[in-house]
């Protein structure tokens, strides 16, 4: 019986992600259409047994990245593993398929490269070059902030790999510290395909229908703190878009914050259409320069966009002293390892046997599909936990709203108790409504009772990235690593004044 089950969902599913049917069936008229296709990164018969799975590299909206040795070659690779369900229900086909075509053909040190793919049937599998040095995103966290060298070094990285794929015709437009991953000793690759937007005469072949539901219904696609103002006034995406968000991370790299923050996505918004932005002073004359010229409201005035190219970018005072020939021949700033239980282990090569590899967190395929075991949040091998099973896998917070009620705010924080930390997904609606759900059983945990009255609701910021929530009888502790502890204490107090 689920056997069928599964067979009907996989046919259902390859109707929609056949690549080389699409291609064969192609008459229409798309620049980048293409009569035959073949990929690079083969499409192989590989299974989860194949693989030693260990820590969660993270969670995007429709995947989750895995670190997984194969078991023959010992080669470590990111697996990312998509539920074919979800994917199908949320219609993510065509960024699946995107990310899939478009990865295989980028080669550039700075991009994540794609090895091979594989499936089953719940779930498709990129296995993609790991990345152990993390996110950007968790480097200028746990630093505070980068020298101006540090985030050169980054930024020059970063604009290497945007020129190579600029000139393949390709517009990233997600561009932001947590799709900037290093490598284990701290280079740059430029990470997330899936919002990629091929120009006119781009040199990527895609897919016919390769058009996403949101791209059809000219909703905005990328992060809300890095768009640029034109794409909130539904112009088409330029390269111009991803060298507004290249200024915004620089900003980010030198401050430790971006330059739109606000406690929502619409003041962040009103913050870009008016480019309200504050430079602080310890910023240097050229980096000041540098971001002001990138976030011009004009796109093509942008460095990087204009008649001459690159080279208005990379001739620009504040990269003087870069050779931009031996780029990835320099040495990385120092990579800042995560604290806590897991920050003693090797974070070195791929190579390194692992003493937290254990043979029995495979996959269990005969129950439930998948499931993957995270080994490495403790150094004890026997704590396992066990990932939601693959039908909620992935699954999104709208099953704890209710119709029309939608999320203000949302954040993964550790809830601090006295035995031990429980990481939360702390979630605020409009409705109004705190909630505090467990992610990996995707249960709710518990309900915040909402009241205007300060009195019986308040927020108190103990630094930018711990937050206490005082109800009556009750103060609960959260501690937020994306410091936004401020932004939790404005949109709470934004409501109970609303
Ligand atoms: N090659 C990799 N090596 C190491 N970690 C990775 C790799 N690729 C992704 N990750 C981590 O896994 C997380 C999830 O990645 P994924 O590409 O699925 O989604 P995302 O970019 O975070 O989100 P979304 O799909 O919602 O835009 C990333 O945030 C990143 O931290």
């Amino acid at each position: 019986m689920m056997a069928m089950i599964g067979g009907e969902m996989e046919k259902e599913f390859e109707s929609k992600l056949n690549v080389q049917d699409n291609l064969a069936d192609n008459g229409g008229t798309d620049v980048n259409k293409a009569k035959s296709f073949k990929f690079r990164a083969p499409q192989e018969n590989f299974t989860v047994q194949d693989f030693e799975m260990g820590k969660i590299y993270g969670v995007g909206s429709y995947s989750k990245v895995v670190r997984a040795k194969k078991k023959d070659t010992g080669k470590v690779y990111a697996l990312k593993i998509m539920d074919k369900k979800f994917i199908t229900k949320e219609n993510k086909t065509a960024y699946v398929k995107l990310e899939r075509i478009v990865l295989d053909q980028l080669t550039h040190p700075g991009i994540i490269q794609l090895h091979f793919t594989f499936q089953d049937t719940y779930s498709l599998y990129m296995a993609l070059e790991s990345c152990e040095g993390g996110e950007l995103f968790d480097q200028i966290t746990r630093k505070g902030r980068l020298t101006e060298d540090e985030a050169r070094f980054y930024v020059a990285e970063i604009v290497d790999a945007l020129e190579y794929m600029h000139n393949m015709g390709l517009i990233h437009r997600d561009i932001k510290p947590e799709n900037l991953l290093l490598t284990s000793d701290g280079h740059i690759k430029i990470a997330d395909f899936g919002s990629v937007k091929p120009m006119q005469d781009s040199q990527i072949t895609v897919l016919p229908n390769a058009t996403s539901e949101e791209e059809k219904a000219s909703t905005f696609v990328g992060t809300a703190a890095y768009v640029p103002p034109e794409v909130l006034n539904s112009s088409p995406a330029t390269i111009g878009n991803d060298l507004w968000a290249l200024g915004c991370t620089l900003f980010q790299m030198l401050s430790g914050t971006s330059p739109f923050k606000d406690a929502s996505e619409w003041l962040i918004f009103q913050r870009i259409i008016a480019r309200d932005v504050r430079f602080p002073d310890y910023f240097s004359k050229d980096a000041k320069d540098l971001i002001d010229k990138l976030l011009d409201i004009d796109p093509l005035k942008r460095p990087g966009a204009g008649p001459d190219g690159y080279e208005s970018l990379k001739n620009h005072p504040f990269f003087r002293g870069i050779d931009w020939r031996n780029i990835r021949s320099k040495t990385p700033p120092r990579l800042v390892p995560e604290k806590g239980p897991a920050s003693g282990r090797s974070s070195g090569g791929d190579d390194t046997p692992d003493s937290s590899w254990n043979p029995t967190h495979i996959g269990d395929v005969t129950t439930t599909g998948n499931m993957v075991a995270d080994v490495t949040s403790s150094s004890d091998a026997s704590h396992i936990t066990k990932l939601a099973s693959i039908d909620s896998f992935d699954s999104k917070w709208q099953q704890f709203l209710e119709p029309g009620e939608s999320i203000l705010m949302i954040s993964m924080v550790k809830k601090l108790q006295k035995l031990s930390n429980k990481k939360v997904q702390l979630i605020l609606t409009n409705k109004p409504k705190l909630i505090y759900v467990d992610p990996s059983k995707l249960a709710g945990k518990g309900t915040i009772i909402w009241s205007d009255d300060p009195n019986d609701l308040s927020i108190q910021v103990t630094s930018p990235s711990s937050f206490k929530i005082c109800i009556p009888k009750k103060v609960i502790t959260f501690e937020d690593p994306k410091q936004r502890a401020y932004q939790w204490k404005k949109a709470i107090e934004a409501l109970q004044n609303r």
